[in-house]
């Protein structure tokens, strides 16, 4: 199933208290952010990347793609002040006739051609779909510093990118929640507002967002362990 990616790259990574954008920040040899592309143009499903950038970065963004040999960017768009609206201003620079969206986030550089691919077959029959993964640790509700309840965990599941949508559900659903000025930290969060249904793709536990110092740690370990596999 063909798509095209919207990639958000636009944020300024406060968590990672770096002194840039972390996704220029070097992992294992290559910049965060090529790690990422890289999965999406060996794959041949991908038929082109809509990268979401700060105006400021475009130049050194356009020279890593040199460097690197990353063709399929189609186009840059502006990024907005919060991620969902990177992810607008992505979406509407999409070429016209793309049945499937993907929107996956510029910082979490191991996702799999594998998980890619349940999605959007998963997207392309139900209209939208997401990876997950199920909640390992115990979960309490606290108020204060007091716990007031430990939540039944069984149903809850800790949600990434990519998420994989038909086109015309995910344009409708930015379209709302602009009009209405809500504000979701995912995309699946607006569709979920139409009352449209979204899929649960289960993806696994190394598709970690990269957000504060010590997950730089834990990406090196996933590199060296799939380095390792591949001897
Ligand atoms: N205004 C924004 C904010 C975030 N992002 C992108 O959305 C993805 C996930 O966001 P997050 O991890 O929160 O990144 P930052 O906003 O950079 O981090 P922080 O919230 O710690 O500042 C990242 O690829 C980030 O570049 C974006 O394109 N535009
Ligand atoms: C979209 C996301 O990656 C899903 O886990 C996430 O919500 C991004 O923003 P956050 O502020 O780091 O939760």
């Amino acid at each position: 199933m063909n798509y095209f990616v919207v990639i958000p790259a636009a944020g300024k990574g406060k968590r990672m208290r770096a002194d840039r954008n972390k996704l220029l920040l070097e992992l294992e040899g290559k910049p965060v952010i090529i790690h990422t592309l890289a999965v999406f143009e060996a794959d041949p499903s991908c038929e082109g990347i809509v990268l979401s950038i700060h105006p400021d970065e475009r130049f050194e963004f356009e020279q890593l793609l040199l460097t690197y040999n990353i063709q399929k960017v189609y186009a840059f768009a502006t990024g907005g002040k919060e991620r969902q609206h990177s992810v607008y201003s992505g979406l509407k620079m999409l070429p016209p006739e793309i049945d499937i969206v993907l929107v996956h986030d510029g910082a979490r550089p191991f996702i799999t051609p594998e998980t890619i691919a349940r999605l959007t077959k998963s997207a392309s029959s139900t209209g939208a779909a997401i990876a997950a993964v199920q909640v390992k640790d115990t979960i309490k509700q606290v108020e204060g510093d007091t716990v007031s309840q430990t939540v039944d965990r069984s149903n809850l599941w800790s949600v990434q990118t990519p998420q994989a949508f038909q086109t015309a559900v995910l344009v409708s659903a930015q379209q709302k929640a602009e009009e209405e000025q809500f504000l979701g930290t995912d995309e699946s969060s607006l569709v979920e507002r139409t009352g449209h249904p979204v899929q649960i793709v289960e993806s696994d536990y190394d598709n970690i967002k990269l957000t504060t110092p010590e997950d730089l740690y834990f990406a090196r370990a996933i590199i060296a362990k799939r380095n390792e596999s591949q001897v």
